[in-house]
């Protein structure tokens, strides 16, 4: 139920009122400027969503599509927020973690397949902005962007870290804490999370988190059993990249030397576990060619899920386990399509969530197997 007109959202117009499920709140339309195609983009925020505010910063007309999509989650009960502000039994703080600033840390046990944060953002920037802007046009707008958020949340976005030494500073918060989503089909955003800001890399981390369009909401859940006091972490870099690739990608984005357990370890040991990472590609790039025989795919399927076992790479073992169920099928032994099946389902929504595309799929999958004398 939305009650504003957003062709009637002129520049410095008055607050307007809008009604989204239970909640009223009030949006305003700040700088607009034409991009060098002659497209507008103007920034929409709203001082009262989710608590702590949003500002956005997209083409015009697509004003009334992201705001219908941020504001019918406006009641999701596991939004999180700022550290300040109330959040009922969060199972993190924030701590000061050596070498890395601030982190995030656990306050108990977190256990495998928690939700232990979810949040919409605080500020979306259209990436087409880069083409359309000089780079001085950009600082501007993106300086008006942040100051378009209430004063606590634009304070808060000023305390997290921007390692660019000589880059603007609200530049550099933007390049070091945003994320690549989608929103409104192949509309690329940047999208600032607050609290997921805070999260410090590790090549193999204790959570995974996935972008759901549907619900404009960030979800991070626990990748495995973590214990009180550990640090929670994600990983800023693909983790099937070898140590070289995550290395250097993390020294030129992020501007850090990676310490993490795999990347600490001694250099025969790395090496082993790129070797490791050339096969686990291997098979997944042979599974997916159609090229294989039938009679081939199991070995090949096992051999990757002992891969992604051996190099902790959680996230990649639901998938894993759909190509050993696949490829079990695919011959017709029922049992051993089954007990992969079951893993993939078990794991894939435990750690991805119901947004993992594999899931409605496998569950067919599945059905077909149940089913006495049933074919696949
Ligand atoms: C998204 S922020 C993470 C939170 C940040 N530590 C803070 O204090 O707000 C990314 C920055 O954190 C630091 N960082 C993240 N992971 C790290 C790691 N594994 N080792 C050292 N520094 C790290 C780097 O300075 C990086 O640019």
């Amino acid at each position: 139920n939305y009650t504003v007109s957003f062709q009637s959202l002129s520049p410095g117009s008055p607050i307007t009122s809008v009604v989204s499920g239970l909640t009223t709140h009030k949006l305003s339309k700040g700088l607009c400027k034409e991009g060098f195609s002659g497209a507008r983009y103007c920034i929409l925020y709203s001082y009262t969503f989710d608590a702590r505010g949003i500002s956005i910063l997209a083409l015009e007309e697509k004003h009334e599509y992201l705001w219908q999509r941020l504001a019918l989650w406006a009641s999701n009960p596991y939004l999180a927020h700022m550290p300040s502000s109330a959040m009922s039994r969060p199972s993190f703080a924030e701590v000061d973690v050596l070498g890395k600033g601030k982190g995030l840390a656990a306050l108990r046990v977190i256990f495998p397949g928690e939700i232990v944060l979810a949040e919409r953002p605080l500020i979306l920037i259209d990436a087409q902005l880069k083409s359309e802007y000089s780079p001085q046009d950009i600082i501007s707008l993106r300086r008006e962007l942040s100051a378009s958020l209430p004063q606590e949340s634009h304070e808060y976005f000023m305390q997290l870290s921007g390692w660019h030494e000589h880059a603007d500073p609200v530049d550099s918060r933007f390049d070091s804490n945003s994320f690549n989503i989608n929103l409104g089909g192949e509309d690329t955003f940047h999208g600032l999370f607050p609290a997921v800001a805070r999260l410090n890399h590790d090549c193999r981390p204790n959570l995974e988190y996935n972008w759901s369009e549907d619900t404009a909401t960030m979800t991070l859940h626990a990748a495995r059993r973590i214990e009180k006091d550990e640090e929670l972490t994600i990983s800023y870099v693909r983790g099937d990249f070898s140590s070289h690739q995550r290395q250097s990608r993390l020294k030129s984005t992020w501007g850090f030397d990676c310490a993490c357990s795999l990347c600490s370890l001694p250099s025969y040991l790395q090496e082993e576990s790129d070797n490791r990472l050339v096969i686990l590609n291997d098979s997944l790039r042979m599974l997916d060619s159609n090229r294989l025989l039938p009679a081939d795919k199991p070995a090949i399927a096992e051999r990757l899920v002992h891969l992604v076992e051996m190099e902790r790479l959680y996230t990649l073992l639901p998938e894993s386990y759909a190509y050993a169920a696949r490829a079990y099928a695919e011959i017709e032994d029922k049992h051993t399509a089954l007990k992969y099946t079951t893993l993939a389902i078990e794991h894939g929504l435990r750690i991805l969530g119901a947004e993992w595309k594999s899931w409605r799929e496998l569950v067919e999958l599945e059905e077909k197997l149940l089913k006495p004398n049933g074919r696949t």
